[in-house]
């Protein structure tokens, strides 16, 4: 038997938590405008086939309605009081970025009923968590440290960042692929280095996405590495090329033997005719989201590019590979435009002149 096939072959038995990002991630595709009665039928859905995570709110989480980030359809309020009371053993989580979320949000949510957070910072700024960490601790939420971009560090750095989570009291600390950049190797050295470094009862967990077609492949070698909690979104509902998609995950799952506790058809089911039928523009691995893991561009910047794109007449794949060189994150997404517009004038596009008169 060859040493991939061996350490494949151990995950027999390995229990893992899975956790949904198809009503979160999922909003970015969905340009913030999911319904209440599609959040209530694709968490009833995934409440049916044994899903015990689902992610719930704007896509950029507690307080992302803005012009920076686009308005829901509906107050994240409306939507956990919507979706909450029809659960039956699912938990919800929210995103919660400090200085864009606040702790009062985070009440907030956990009045409603919200279970579970994921306290986000970009992967060298791990310092700007401490209160928000320790508040959702406080309100005995479940509490993880979500470190995105973290191609952008590596496995030493972030072992340090998932350092100072835990030490502020996370529970979970996550490697975040949020470009859908990293290759299994990257994906494994970082994992492995965060679980040596943490104390044996924090997790480890993954957060993938597609850009590049490694959802799966990055998520299991997530796990080899000693990852116990996924996320991934049914249908890859998500930003870019979409997130890790669930049911193809469970799928693979359940022929290495990793126990998800899921029920495969159902979520088969619920992607063909639930997910399916809500994307406006089908999202898989095209020029524009094969761009953002090839430049290792945060996925969510992949519908403001578009635009960006068609009104500055630059492709967009140009305007992608130019924020991948400058290497924008997550908050700087007024750069997009504003490197689109820089574009269209270099090129001396008529777009770019009428802009500039304007
Ligand atoms: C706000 C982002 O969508 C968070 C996330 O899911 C990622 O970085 O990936
Ligand atoms: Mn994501």
């Amino acid at each position: 038997m060859s040493g991939l096939l061996d350490e494949a072959g151990s995950l027999k038995g390995r229990k893992i938590t899975v956790h949904d990002m198809s009503l979160r991630d999922g909003m970015h595709a969905k340009r913030e405008q999911i319904t209440i009665d599609q959040m209530v039928s694709v968490a009833s859905a995934l409440d049916d086939a044994g899903v015990p995570l689902i992610q719930v709110s704007h896509g950029a989480g507690l307080g992302g309605n803005s012009l920076q980030h686009g308005f829901a359809l509906h107050s994240n309020v409306e939507y956990w009081d919507a979706v909450i009371p029809r659960l039956k053993l699912t938990k919800v989580s929210v995103l919660l970025i400090p200085g864009l979320g606040t702790m009062k949000e985070l009440q907030e949510a956990h009045e409603h009923g919200v279970r579970s957070v994921h306290v986000a910072t970009h992967c060298t700024e791990a310092d700007t968590s401490p209160q928000h960490i320790a508040y959702a601790r406080k309100l005995g939420l479940d509490t993880t440290g979500f470190l995105m971009m973290a191609h952008l560090n590596d496995a030493e750095g972030l072992a340090r960042q998932g350092k100072l989570m835990e030490s502020y009291g996370a529970q979970t600390v996550y490697i975040t692929d949020s470009a859908g950049y990293m290759l299994p190797s990257d994906v494994k050295a970082r994992v492995r280095a965060l679980r040596e470094a943490l104390k044996p009862e924090t997790e480890v967990g993954f957060h993938g996405h597609h850009n590049l077609g490694m959802g799966i492949a990055n998520s299991i070698a997530a796990i080899e590495a000693g990852a116990t909690r996924i996320d991934a979104s049914v249908g890859g509902l998500g930003a870019g090329a979409g997130n890790t998609p669930l049911e193809v995950f469970v799928a693979v799952c359940d022929r290495m033997g990793i126990e998800t506790g899921c029920d495969l058809f159902k979520l088969m089911d619920l992607t063909e005719e639930l997910i399916f039928p809500m994307m406006e523009h089908i999202v898989r691995v095209d020029r524009a989201s094969l761009t953002l893991g090839f430049a290792g561009v945060y996925s969510t910047f992949l519908l403001h590019a578009n635009r960006a794109g068609a009104k500055y007449g630059v492709p967009a794949r140009d305007i992608l590979v130019e924020l991948g060189r400058k290497k924008m994150i997550g908050g700087q997404e007024d750069m997009i435009e504003d490197t689109a517009m820089t574009m269209a004038r270099e090129r001396g596009l008529p777009q770019a002149a009428r802009r500039d008169a304007a």
